[in-house]
């Protein structure tokens, strides 16, 4: 049995894509696990179908969870559940950006926390209806020592979805790629709320892209040597903004449904980064400042 912790958009995608009967939410403490989670699922190709997914009843115990919560309530959401969890049960954090996944793995150390990056796509266009917007491929690695025994497992279970996994023993040098493209497109499509193409005509983009690839270039050469030179930064993020081009990003999405966003996981991370590693970081800052505006902090 695998257990889901956060019933939104991606937990609501595992939930369809994973075989019948092995999948049970997590209710929230002092919800009701009576009833189940009803909704209809619209693959990425062929006909919709109904879902049902029960919720996991007190002294089931899982053999696997995953956390599908955004960054900002991840840590919570885990406190609230983790002392039902057998010891040696594999938590695997599906966040975007990064120190969330830090947060949890430093919290409990001893426990087996392994964090996955994806590119699939799944948002949910109205209640009741759980859209599979995008295929991609989803890597998962471990983030504590405990977790190294487990990936192997996780992986296998997770491939029961028909969906590509693959394990990365490098998950946070994965994390770090996916956190470059999303803190060049998402802040800019929030403050100028427009589909992710449009950002690259915009003259707050063109007005600061150079300087904040220089930040991302150092920061990550700092944090995970990686090196990257800042023009090959900016190709990369204008290459995905220009496939995604029609696209909301996650973060104007937040923001046009007035939802917390990401933004202290994305570029908030990396300006408290900077700080901490003595490397300036003004457009993460104003960046993160201009967002943090618009969202409800
Ligand atoms: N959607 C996607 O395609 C992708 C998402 N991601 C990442 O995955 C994470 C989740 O994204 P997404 O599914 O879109 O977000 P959603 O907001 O759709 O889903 C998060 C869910 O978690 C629930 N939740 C919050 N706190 C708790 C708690 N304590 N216990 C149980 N449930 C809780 C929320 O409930 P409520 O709404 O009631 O607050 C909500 O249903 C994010 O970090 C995102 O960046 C990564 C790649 C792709
Ligand atoms: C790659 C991008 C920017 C696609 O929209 C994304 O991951 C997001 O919206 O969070």
């Amino acid at each position: 049995m695998i257990g889901i912790l956060g019933a939104g958009s991606l937990g609501r995608l595992w939930g369809a894509m994973l075989p019948n009967g092995c999948v049970a939410f997590v209710a929230r403490p002092g919800e009701t696990t009576d009833s189940s989670v009803d909704y209809r699922f619209r693959p990425f190709e062929g006909p919709e179908s109904s879902i049902q997914i029960p919720f996991l009843r007190t002294g089931d115990t899982p053999d696997l969870m995953l956390v599908t919560t955004k960054a900002g309530d991840t840590l919570s959401a885990v406190a609230g559940v983790i002392d039902q969890l057998p010891f040696d049960t594999p938590i695997l954090l599906f966040q975007n950006g990064l120190g969330s996944q830090q947060s949890v793995a430093e919290r409990w150390p001893e426990r087996p926390i392994l964090a996955a990056s994806t590119t699939e796509g799944a948002n949910r266009p109205e209640p009741g209806l759980l859209v599979h917007a995008g295929t991609g491929d989803t890597w998962v690695g471990p983030l504590t020592e405990q977790a190294r025994f487990s990936v192997d497992r996780a992986v296998a279970m997770l491939e029961d979805s028909g969906l590509a996994i693959h394990r990365e023993p490098a998950i946070l040098q994965r994390l770090w790629q996916k956190l470059i493209i999303n803190a060049g497109i998402n802040p800019y499509t929030a403050i100028l709320n427009c589909p992710n193409g449009d950002i690259l005509s915009a003259g707050l983009y063109q007005d600061t892209i150079e300087e904040l690839c220089r930040e991302l270039s150092e920061l990550m050469s700092a944090a995970v040597q990686i090196t990257e030179t800042p023009d090959s930064l900016r190709q990369r993020i204008e290459q995905v903004a220009q496939n995604t081009a029609g696209n909301t990003s996650s973060m104007r999405a937040d923001v046009l449904r007035k939802r917390q966003t990401e933004i202290d996981f994305i570029n908030g991370y990396l300006a408290k980064l900077g700080k901490e590693l003595g490397i300036d970081t003004p457009v993460n800052q104003m960046l993160t400042e201009r967002v943090q505006q618009l969202s409800s902090h």
